[in-house]
């Protein structure tokens, strides 16, 4: 294990890394809140200011998945969308199977500079977490009880505010509503049997009222649905502890870019086109269990700098009172105090044999070969392109995957 690794197990790393976190957040927080007088005065302004803090602090976490575990999201789109992404609004339609989802999804919005604006519909319980909840109230998250008749009015109040949103924003929906386990798959399989829809093998059945709502009423505002598929290699199944540990795991994340004007209007028209959409990725998650792939080349947009300069600065910043208190401590001269202080830092969860990386169900017998280097990956025998925003894979000869699933929304759904 090289030293760089041993590091990143160490307790102490740890709780600088949380320590750094907690107190930016709080610092944000706190400078979010001195924001208030200006939104009766210049509300846009507000909204800006707000947006640069969040992404202070959120990019933290991508800074953590991207630097620090070294994981880094390969995205699966068609060059024809992608030059779309980061310029316009879209909703988000995201799977949720793993704990680390929406970091993964703030790598993408990093990557097309929409993290300090992206949103997500969320339980309420969220809005309370101390740092992340309380930033995402000046971030004017949708927050839902999950009554629909409690919900409904300052669910649509909510998204008519973001009608004039001065930022481009994603607006991320996970519309099976929590995430996925056996139990909840088995007993929503039992609603769709009774409903008579397909039944869905790696996705439960979405709950549709908050995406018809959401569509309806951001319609003139946003320009597309965003379908996004993420799973991971080797059948990883990735923990936030993992991430913190310095664990590097390999997500794969597919985006469709669907015109909004192909969404149906009529409730009923849009509960089943929805119900379709999830078929189709389920049929994407199927053929990955297989083959390791989902359709579409693969692009790799340029990782900018920036969260990681704001990491840096922020843990510099931070480390100094730090730094100060060490001094202090060891001037007192205290032998009890430096002891117990040196037994603290070294203890902890980290210093002990490092955890293996859980798996689901263990290697498929199907499963693809190793993919370390991206890309290209072994059966892309695609040509590349070097674009200012990073490398496109012009064609994608793997293997003849998902061909037929090559346009983003284009397949019939
Ligand atoms: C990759 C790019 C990412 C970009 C990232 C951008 C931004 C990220 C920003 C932040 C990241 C933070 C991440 C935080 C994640 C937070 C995750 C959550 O909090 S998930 C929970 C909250 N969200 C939701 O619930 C959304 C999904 N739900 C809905 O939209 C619902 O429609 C609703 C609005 C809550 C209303 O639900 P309700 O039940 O009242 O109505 P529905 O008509 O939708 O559903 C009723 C209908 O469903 C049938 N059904 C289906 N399954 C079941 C089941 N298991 N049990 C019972 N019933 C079920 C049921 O039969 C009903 O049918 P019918 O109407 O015919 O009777
Ligand atoms: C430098 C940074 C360091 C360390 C900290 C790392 C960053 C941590 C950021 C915390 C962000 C918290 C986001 C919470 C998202 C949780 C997703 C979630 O909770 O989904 C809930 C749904 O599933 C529904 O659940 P159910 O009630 O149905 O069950």
């Amino acid at each position: 294990m090289g030293l760089v690794q041993w590091l990143k197990g160490q307790f102490l790393c740890q709780l600088i890394i949380c320590y750094g976190f907690l107190v930016s957040g709080l610092l944000v927080n706190l400078l979010q809140i001195c924001t208030l007088p200006l939104w009766p005065i210049n509300k846009q302004l507000a909204r800006r200011i707000n947006c640069k803090l969040g992404y202070s602090l959120t990019s933290q976490s991508v800074a953590l998945l991207e630097w620090w575990s070294g994981t880094e999201v390969t995205f699966y789109t068609d060059p024809a969308d992608y030059q779309f992404y980061g310029k316009e609004n879209a909703i988000i339609v995201l799977n949720h199977n793993f704990e680390i989802d929406f970091l993964c999804g703030w790598a993408f919005c990093d990557r097309f500079g929409v993290l300090g604006a992206s949103k997500c519909l969320a339980k309420k319980e969220l809005s309370y977490l101390p740092v992340i909840g309380w930033m995402w109230y000046f971030l004017e998250m949708v927050f839902i009880k999950r009554k629909w008749e409690e919900d409904k009015r300052s669910f649509v109040q909510s998204l008519q505010n973001l009608r004039d949103y001065p930022e481009n924003f994603w607006f991320l929906l996970h519309c099976e509503g929590t995430r996925f386990t056996e139990e909840k798959h088995q007993i929503s399989m039992e609603v769709a049997e009774k409903k008579g829809l397909p039944k869905l093998k790696h996705h439960l059945l979405p709950r549709t009222k908050g995406f018809w709502v959401a569509v309806q009423n951001l319609r003139g505002t946003v320009a597309a649905v965003y379908c996004c598929t993420l799973n991971f290699r080797n059948n990883e199944t990735p923990t936030l502890l993992g991430v913190i540990n310095g664990k590097k795991y390999h997500p794969d994340l597919y985006i469709r870019r669907i015109p909004l004007e192909s969404v149906p209007e009529d409730e009923a028209e849009c509960s089943s086109w929805l119900h379709k959409l999830y078929q189709e990725k389920d049929q994407f998650q199927e053929d990955y269990s297989h083959t390791g792939y989902f359709p579409g080349p693969i692009v790799t947009p340029l990782r900018g700098p920036w969260a990681l300069i704001n990491w840096i600065g922020w843990t510099c910043l931070l480390l100094y009172p730090l730094y100060l208190l060490l001094v202090q401590l060891v001037l007192s001269g205290s032998i009890l105090t430096i002891l117990a202080t040196v037994a603290f830092c070294s203890a902890g969860p980290g210093t002990g044999p490092r955890r293996q990386v859980g798996t689901r169900g263990g290697p498929c017998p199907t499963a693809p070969p190793k993919r370390p280097g991206l890309p290209p990956a072994p059966g892309h025998r695609g040509r590349y392109r070097r674009t200012g925003g990073g490398t496109v894979l012009l064609d994608n000869e793997r293997n003849g995957v998902g061909k037929s699933a090559n346009k983003c929304g284009t397949r019939p759904v």
